[in-house]
């Protein structure tokens, strides 16, 4: 499977939801598609999906150009937010509605649907009717019934935000297991950077109708090329040239020389080495207790730094601390 999206742009009565889209899907990947509310990632996905026509730029599926081709023929498997199953069938023809239109004998349906409410841990489950179900078994309902048609591509619009932590950290994981087994490459639109991270082999972030970055979740932790994605892939720290010239100059070797003026240095909480007692110049200012480490806040040189350490550090608000940041901690992010 390729799936390739050029130059996509789509208005609302005017206003830009989608500029210059590329991106390209290939083979069995899990990609999300990330970014804050508004950003236009379901807007993405509905053009993809069929639901929604984009005002410029072409979709190709192998190669074959989907703008005239309806939502149905495409083959795609799509589960939304809300569960939205027929609440008057049961989960089992919930599950083989797509076999069924398509004219798909009865007991070769049955087989399927047994096959997959096994696969998505809800064997037994098929003549109950949605009604009688959690809101995260109707949601593995949706996922089966996604599956039963074979999509070529699955696309999921944020399918574990209606679901409590707990089942939503569970199907998280199940939904990426179903996803490796069966080698079905995936679309996921998600504000959640956490649920990216874990489940994606690639993310796409977003921010206002553009890509800002897309790589695999370490490559934007690691390497995020704009303030937006810093700032976006987890805590960070923007470390500005000004300040760092008299602040801390060692940490100025690495910085490219075409640094445009927003250009700043990302450090992660994770990589400020707090030593405590020492006579340092910095200066803690709040511990929050996080369980495995410990979130502080702290004055350094001038300004506030974000640093996590480990939880058997004591350390308590006004102690003095010496601080250690190193020059290849530093990733260099342009605008
Ligand atoms: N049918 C529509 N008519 C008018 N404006 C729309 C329509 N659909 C989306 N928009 C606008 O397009 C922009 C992108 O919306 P979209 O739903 O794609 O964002 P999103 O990133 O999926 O956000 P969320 O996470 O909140 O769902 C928003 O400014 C939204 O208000």
């Amino acid at each position: 499977m390729s799936l390739e999206i050029r130059n996509l742009h789509k208005s609302f009565a005017g206003q830009v939801a989608l500029e210059r889209i590329d991106l390209a899907l290939d083979g069995a990947e899990f990609v999300c598609l990330l970014g804050p509310s508004g950003c236009g990632k379901t807007t993405l996905l509905r053009i993809i999906a069929g639901l929604l026509a984009a005002d410029r730029g072409s979709i190709r599926l192998n190669g074959r150009d989907l703008a005239a081709v309806p939502t149905r023929e495409r083959g795609f498997g799509i589960v939304f937010q809300s569960y939205s199953l027929f609440p008057h069938m049961t989960v089992a023809q919930n599950v083989g509605y797509g076999l069924a239109i398509r004219g798909v004998a009865p007991a070769r349906i049955a087989e399927r649907v047994a096959g997959l409410l096994a696969t998505v841990k809800l064997a037994g489950f098929g003549e109950r009717y949605p009604g009688q179900l959690s809101g995260g078994q109707q949601q593995r309902v949706a996922i089966a019934r996604a599956l039963a048609v074979d999509p070529a591509l699955l696309l999921l619009d944020e399918p574990l935000s209606a679901l409590d932590a707990r089942v939503r950290a569970e199907l998280r994981g199940e939904l990426r297991e179903v996803q490796r087994k069966l080698g079905i490459p995936t679309l996921m639109v998600t504000h959640d950077q956490d649920e990216a991270m874990v489940l994606a082999d690639r993310v796409v972030c977003m921010n206002r109708g553009r890509i800002e970055q897309s790589g695999t979740p370490q490559e934007l932790y690691e390497q995020p090329r704009t303030r937006f994605v810093a700032e976006f892939m987890g805590h960070s720290n923007l470390l500005t040239p000004d300040w760092l010239q008299h602040a801390a100059p060692s940490l100025l070797a690495g910085m490219p020389a075409d640094l445009g003026p927003a250009g700043a240095a990302c450090v992660r909480p994770e990589r400020i080495a707090l030593t405590p007692g020492a006579a340092g110049g910095g200066r803690i200012v709040e511990v929050a207790f996080m369980g495995n480490f410990k979130r502080v806040r702290l004055e350094w040189r001038g300004r506030e730094l974000l640093a996590e350490v480990s939880s058997a550090l004591a350390l308590r608000p006004g102690d003095p601390v010496s601080v250690d940041i190193a020059a290849q901690d530093c990733a260099w992010v342009m605008a």
